[in-house]
């Protein structure tokens, strides 16, 4: 292996005098630089917790401007010929760009960080130091772009890349080598959500070859919630385009170390390739680094809640805020939080595409870390570089579907992705999958009575087309008898909104049930825009055995399901039901006649003022058109 200009790789090194001090003008190439390259992004130091820190900065703008001001600037000028000044050329350093630069190595936990134009940038300049014959381990599930860089570079540069399962820390021990010059990591990994072990890797790695970089893509987690630095990484790199900036609406890279050399090396092909962030994106990505705290916070309650939902229909998720991931304890040893991007199968591709494309809050995006929320097919989207075998090879599900969940009320989240997800499940052979759904049918309700009753439920099924067809299925009784309905029904948490049925091939919206008859019979409210009422603690459970299935086609199906509906509450809240079903009750009708009234009375005051002001301006004019007739006359007389 040829020698780059090298770190010391000990990854313990504290900062040197990098902070601070006068850039050396001398390049690691021994070449003489021209003046005041810019210098280097010290660590502050954090004194406060990461969210306070997070919006504290320490800047010293000759105005004291609270807001880094941009400086769209591409020059600066120089109090002599030979320098004398901190910035002279952008691409070599700008004051917006480092005053990013400190405030992300104080959050990052590292002596220094570097800001470029994406995270692919930033891995590019990392692996800049490896020379042919250097070899790179890494996952076999990583996101698509690092996949296609290090394919790249073993095709012309001559790395050789080693893909082992990195969850296993042993398969790293099994390949490092005095020829490894990096070890390349992601936890969570992109988008099999797997957990890696980077305290045990690292050690592995640095005792075995002290001069190997242990490298942390930490784009998943952001610096809110892990910081690799502290793990035993030497160096750890983002994609700044997502949680850090938040809103897609930038591109960034960022990348962060101890080793003051590392840093130097990295800053040297920054200055060198011109990939260092505009001014004007290192101040966006400074303002969205500002609500990352609070992002973050709701995207991963988020982001549990929308998990759990998944997993309790059936679903494999993968996510390590659920006990059910295998690595849950190790993935919390880590970090201070699960994140918010999860992955989930359905066990069949198109139908997964189906589901995508069904979504309508959920964009169909790449991506993530943005305050929007967002529904993927890795294979075919993110993860599309890496070839079909490859992807077949690395057990890469193509049903996959990777969801980025943003702050929206995670309640309107639920709703859009049971339609999109109910909108195919009860087709052909996913009858199974639906027939779980049943089976959790539970539902809330503002009811006033106890009931115990045993029912048997006809189910019927007409499929539709587009994604307006409900996914599961809820019983309908109504006083006409005994029928139902496909409904998109909630379990937990509870959303007590929107439904979506369908009754003799009409789709139509409505709540959950509103009311519960004296005789335990319970009607839908349909066509209700918000509930008026609060819906109460009281909860109703059904379970559902499904006794035959087969939906073929666009047939009409049938299947028998025998269920049991328990209630029990003498809740006193809300108000007594209507007597018969969804009809309005004696209330509701006052309601309206009072609404009418107002509503009239409102009117003619209106009119009344109106025709009040209308008379005074009339009878005003001609007022004043008779007093201007009798002085006129008096002037030509005179
Ligand atoms: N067309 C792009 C896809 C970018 S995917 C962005 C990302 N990091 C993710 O995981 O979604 C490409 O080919 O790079």
């Amino acid at each position: 292996m040829s020698t780059p200009p090298g770190p010391s790789h000990n990854s313990t090194s504290k900062p040197s005098a990098v902070a601070g001090k006068g850039f050396s003008h001398i390049d690691l190439d021994g070449h003489n630089l021209p003046p005041s390259p810019a210098p280097s992004s010290p660590r502050n130091g954090r004194k406060y917790a990461l969210a306070t820190e997070l919006v504290y900065t320490e800047s010293k703008d000759q105005y004291g401007a609270s807001s880094m001001p941009i400086y769209q600037s591409a020059t600066f000028k120089q109090t002599s010929a030979n320098g004398g000044s901190e910035y002279d050329y952008t691409r070599s350093g700008n004051p917006t760009r480092t005053h990013l630069e400190r405030h992300l190595a104080k959050i990052m936990n590292a002596a220094r960080a570097l800001v470029v134009g994406s995270g692919m940038g930033a891995l590019d300049v990392i692996t800049r130091i490896l020379r042919p014959g250097d070899e790179v381990i890494t996952g076999d599930d990583l996101y698509g772009g690092t996949n296609r860089l290090l394919t790249y570079m073993a095709a012309n540069h001559g790395i050789i890349v080693h893909h082992v399962d990195t969850t296993n820390p042993e398969n790293v021990r099994g390949v490092v080598s005095d020829k490894t010059a990096m070890v390349l990591l992601e936890s969570p990994t992109n988008p099999l959500i797997k957990i890696v072990d980077i305290p045990s890797i690292a050690k592995i790695v640095h005792d075995t070859n002290a001069k190997a970089l242990v490298v942390v893509d930490n784009t998943m987690l952001s610096p809110m919630l892990s910081n690799p630095l502290d793990l035993g990484a030497d160096i750890v790199y983002e994609s700044g385009t997502k949680y850090l900036s938040g809103h897609h609406d930038i591109m960034a890279g960022v990348l962060a170390f101890n080793n003051p050399a590392i840093g130097d090396k990295m800053y040297f092909t920054i200055n060198s390739t011109g990939c260092g962030i505009s001014p004007n994106d290192a101040f966006l990505l400074m303002r969205g680094i500002k609500t990352l705290a609070i992002r973050m916070e709701k995207q991963q309650s988020n982001a549990q809640i929308i998990a759990e939902f998944l997993e309790s229909h059936g679903f494999r998720v993968r996510y390590p805020g659920l006990k059910s991931h295998p690595q849950y304890d190790l993935h919390h040893s880590m970090a201070r939080g699960a994140g918010a991007v999860l992955s989930f199968e359905t066990g069949d591709a198109t139908l997964s595409e189906r589901i995508v494309e069904a979504a309508r809050l959920w964009g169909i995006s790449v991506s993530f870390g943005c305050v929007n929320s967002l529904i993927s097919m890795p294979c075919q989207m993110s993860h599309a570089s890496i070839d079909a075998k490859t992807r077949k090879e690395r057990q890469m599900p193509e049903d996959i579907i990777r969801l980025c969940v943003g702050i929206e009320d995670v309640d309107d989240l639920i709703d859009d992705l049971s339609r999109a997800v109910g909108a195919f499940l009860l087709s052909d052979n996913s009858f199974k999958t639906a027939t779980a759904l049943v089976l959790r049918t539970q539902v809330s309700y503002a009811g006033m009575h106890s009931l115990k009753a045993k029912f048997k439920v006809t189910l019927a099924y007409t499929r539709g087309s587009g994604s307006d067809v409900p996914f599961c299925v809820t019983p309908r009784f109504g006083p006409h008898g005994n029928y139902s309905i496909f409904g998109c029904e909630a379990t937990k948490p509870f959303t007590p909104y929107t439904v979506y049925m369908t009754y003799n091939g009409q789709n139509t919206t409505g709540y959950l049930p509103r009311y519960l008859g004296e005789d335990g019979k319970i009607t839908y409210a349909t066509r209700t825009p918000k509930p008026k009422t609060k819906i109460a603690s009281l909860s109703l459970t059904a379970t559902a055995t499904a006794t035959a299935a087969t939906f073929s086609g666009d047939a009409l199906v049938t299947v028998e399901v025998s269920s049991t509906v328990e209630v029990g509450t003498n809740s006193s809240s809300g108000r007594p039901p209507p007597p018969d079903g969804c009809k309005d009750g004696p209330w509701d009708k006052a309601r309206i006649v009072i609404g009418v009234f107002i509503g009239l009375g409102l009117l003619l005051g209106v009119v009344s003022i109106a025709l009040v002001v209308f008379f005074v301006w009339k009878y005003r004019k001609e007022e004043r058109a008779k007093a201007n007739n009798g002085g006129e006359g008096a002037n030509v007389e005179g």
